[in-house]
């Protein structure tokens, strides 16, 4: 089976600052692979990329096994720079919404997307009220909008207390469950630790690890192999 998502060579940048400089990596069918690397790396440029929201400058990227067109997007679900949410809407609206703008079925999207984030006992509350884990759970209902095989997802943990982390990590393995590809980009290393099958570490713009998480640890130390593989890659550059 050819990979969810592969990423070749891949450049970009903005004006005189190269954000990618030849990323490579691999996103099996089916797992959770989390995307980490220190401020400014390039993560969410390559998400970007990948969500088909900006245009690399050279390099390929491809979905299970085909070159990525914008008909690809039909089969990608994305959330970056947070969830975009009308704060007078409720959960249920937004669903209707966004599945009316991409012509699928509102009910069918409802009825299983708000289950799944855990939202159908809050359906009818505007978005407003709602904490900003119960924001981000419905980013990614609304990026399930249509059953996207490949979910791609920058920092959801973002700003979420511990609770808020767990319910999230509890909807990541889920997601995967229903069959789905999560690619998943978080600074938080023990998050990753705790939901990844496998991880890429990006350092300024450059694929410098991919594998198991535990191929990263230093002595049986995680951070302190992450914090070396940084250190060790970034050439004195911050
Ligand atoms: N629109 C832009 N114009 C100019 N420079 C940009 C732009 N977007 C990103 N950059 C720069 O490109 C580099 C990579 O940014 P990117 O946001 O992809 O990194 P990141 O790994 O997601 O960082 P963080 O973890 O801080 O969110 C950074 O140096 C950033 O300042």
């Amino acid at each position: 089976m050819p990979p969810a998502l592969r990423v070749s060579a891949l450049t970009k940048t903005y004006g005189s600052h190269t954000a990618l400089q030849g990323v490579d990596l691999e996103v099996t069918e089916g797992e959770v692979y989390g995307l980490l690397g220190p401020n400014g790396a390039g993560k969410t440029t390559l998400m970007k990329a990948v969500a088909g929201l900006l245009r690399p400058d050279s390099g390929t990227l491809e979905i299970a096994g085909r070159p990525f067109t914008r008909d690809s997007l039909r089969g990608i679900g994305a959330l970056i720079d947070g969830p975009g949410l009308w704060p007078r809407m409720n959960a249920r609206q937004h669903l209707r919404a966004h599945a009316l703008l991409r012509g699928v079925d509102p009910d069918h999207a409802v009825e299983h997307l708000l289950p799944l984030v855990g939202l159908d006992q809050v359906a009818d509350r505007r978005a407003s009220a709602y904490s900003l884990g119960m924001r981000w759970r419905l980013g990614i209902a609304i990026a399930m909008i249509g059953s996207p095989r490949l979910l791609v997802l920058d920092e959801p943990t973002n700003g979420l207390d511990p609770i808020g982390m767990r319910d999230m990590r509890a909807l990541l393995r889920k997601v995967a469950e229903t069959g789905a590809t999560v690619f998943v980009s978080s600074h938080q290393l023990d998050q990753i630790a705790r939901t990844c099958d496998r991880v890429g570490v990006i350092v300024h713009g450059r694929t410098r690890y991919e594998g198991p998480l535990s191929g990263l640890a230093e002595d049986g130390d995680l951070e302190e192999g992450f914090f070396s593989l940084v250190e060790r890659t970034s050439s004195g550059v911050r």
